[in-house]
């Protein structure tokens, strides 16, 4: 049986008279990888937003799974919203650029750990033994994504496609149960973006979470994706899968516009 992972009932969000989100409502299963895509404007970030917290949402509710149970987590902070296992990236990066790379991965694993900043300051021991074992932990992350190389390197100096892959191991670092991914094919080259589809579909296969994913580059989106919400003026216009998605009327017009 599929378990759900995250759940947004009729969700709905306004800013000033702008209804951004409008009664959406949408699932994502165990292990399932999930497309956003709708044109400029559709509440694609918004709907991102609503979910891991940024926004709190007018009506409707969010839910979470919570030990086999859904939790309704409206009112949560992004910060508690990852302590129950949302993590994401952004759509314009957001790494700690004068700190090295194994850092940025660091910060991120020991952002989880309340009682982490006490240990730091009292130097326990068992500080130093976390220490070492995140050092670890952290290095055989970066290992999976090729990025062992550069550890040591800082964040800033490295090359826009490996900035944007730093993301994603720092969003994994935080060991979630559901990972959501803000275009992060947004300003890569088609080599970039090529190495991108494969990092994404290892990532399903060897972490076994489920993703999310905003993604404007129709060939990525298509290649990774097992099912595909399509949103448009804030609402769900059409669900289903890579193929049924591409062969729906109303998304084709959606994209072409009317004469579409
Ligand atoms: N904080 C805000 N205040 C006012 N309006 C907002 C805010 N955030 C989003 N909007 C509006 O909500 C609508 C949805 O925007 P959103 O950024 O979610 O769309 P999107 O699908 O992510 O677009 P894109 O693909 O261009 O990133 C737009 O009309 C936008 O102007």
């Amino acid at each position: 049986m599929t378990k759900t992972i995250l759940k947004a009932h009729e969700l709905r969000v306004e800013f000033g008279g702008v209804t951004a989100v409008d009664k959406v409502t949408i699932e994502a299963h165990d292990n399932e990888l999930i497309g956003l895509i709708g044109p400029n404007g559709a509440g694609k970030t918004t709907l991102f937003n609503l979910l891991t917290g940024v926004y709190k949402p007018t009506s409707g509710d969010v839910f979470i799974d919570d030990h086999d149970k859904l939790s309704q987590i409206n009112q949560l902070s992004p910060y508690k919203r990852s302590q129950l296992g949302i993590a994401r990236t952004f759509q314009n990066i957001r790494l700690f650029k004068s700190r090295t790379v194994i850092e940025n991965v660091l910060i991120a694993m020991t952002a989880k750990n309340q009682s982490y900043p006490l240990q730091a300051i009292l130097r326990t021991p068992k500080f130093y033994r976390n220490e070492a074992q995140n050092r670890q932990k952290a290095l055989s992350l970066l290992k999976i994504f090729g990025m062992t190389g550069v550890a040591d390197e800082l964040a800033n100096t490295l090359p826009y496609g490996q900035q944007r892959r730093l993301e994603i191991v720092r969003a994994l670092a935080t060991k979630p149960k559901i990972l959501f991914l803000d275009e992060p094919a947004a300003g890569m080259n088609p080599q970039e973006t090529a190495e991108l589809t494969e990092l994404i579909k290892q990532i399903q296969i060897q972490f076994k979470m489920t993703i999310v994913l905003i993604e404007h580059d129709m060939k990525l989106v298509m290649a990774v994706s097992e099912r595909l919400y399509v949103l448009e003026y804030g609402k769900v216009l059409a669900t289903g899968t890579p193929k049924e998605i591409q062969n729906n009327p109303a998304v084709i017009r959606a994209y072409l516009g009317e004469e579409g």
